[in-house]
């Protein structure tokens, strides 16, 4: 077996809060492959993000330990981030707001932009380089924002929720198009997804964190045949897989709602 490229071991997370600590990650473990597509999925606050920025090198875990291709994550150059709320600046243009990432990592502004031109047509951007972001639809906007993201070049791309704002039927079109440009580049991607269909429909596995301090609750291989297509969505194997994600999120999800009415420990 080739050794992971993404290693996550026995990690732990606590804050320290007003009058008290709070525990968020507790001894989280799992490995990802080169090219694989892996879904992270959990109840509301249970803790992904947290699990993000430790990936990201942003924070560091009270226990256990990370590594990405066998580097710890802050010395890493292997991951670019995507976070939640990955905005466009309304100031600059298209262009001007993906090469944002390389340009604080020092490449000059001639040379950023150049490599970030050679992906507009890919993320069906092709014609709207000097556009304003306020120009663009949902969908564009975030495909721009993904852009931003995969231009750093990085094997191992971190989705925070990349579609979470987008009405369904642009969600739809996303996700569609996600699975091309992916079996196109092939990055190891993490992605967290409130939705269970979108988990299925685009990943290799599924990772079901618990309530909150989130734990491992289970993992879900999904076999189905690449590429995927939404006539899919109705086939008795993915409304089976459907059906054991929600029937463990529900339980989680309603752990996680009596546990937010707990004060901190
Ligand atoms: N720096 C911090 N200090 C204290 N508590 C924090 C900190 N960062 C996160 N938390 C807490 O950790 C918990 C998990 O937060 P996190 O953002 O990781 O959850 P999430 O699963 O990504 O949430 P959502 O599904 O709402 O996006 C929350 O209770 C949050 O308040």
């Amino acid at each position: 077996m080739t050794r992971p490229k993404v290693r996550v071991a026995a990690v732990s997370k606590t804050f320290d809060v007003k009058g008290g600590r709070r525990q968020v990650l507790d001894n989280i473990t799992f490995d990802a492959a080169a090219g694989e597509f892996v879904a992270v999925i959990g109840p509301s606050g249970c803790g992904k993000s947290t699990i993000f920025n430790l990936l990201a090198g942003l924070d560091t875990p009270t226990a256990g330990e990370i590594s990405i291709g066998g580097e710890s994550p802050a010395s890493s150059a292997q991951c670019a981030y995507m976070p939640q709320k990955d905005l466009l600046f309304a100031w600059r243009n298209v262009l001007d707001n993906t090469t944002l990432g390389l340009e604080v990592q020092g490449m000059s502004k001639k040379a950023a932009r150049e490599r970030a031109r050679a992906l507009f047509e890919v993320f069906g951007l092709a014609g709207f380089e000097t556009a304003r972001p306020s120009q663009l639809s949902g969908g564009m906007r975030q495909r721009a924002a993904m852009l931003r993201t995969v231009v750093q070049d990085r094997d191992v791309l971190l989705l925070d929720e990349p579609f979470g704002a987008l009405d369904s039927l642009t969600r739809t079109e996303m996700q569609t198009w996600l699975q091309q440009v992916w079996e196109q580049y092939r990055w190891l991607v993490l992605m967290i997804t409130h939705d269970i269909r979108e988990a299925i429909f685009l990943a290799d596995r599924v990772i079901v964190l618990s309530a909150r301090p989130a734990r491992i609750r289970h993992e879900l291989t999904v076999d189905l045949p690449r590429p995927r297509d939404i006539s899919m969505l109705t086939s008795p194997q993915f409304v089976a897989l459907e059906a054991e994600l929600i029937s463990i999120l529900h339980e989680e999800s309603h752990r996680a709602l009596l546990e937010q009415e707990k004060p901190p420990s």
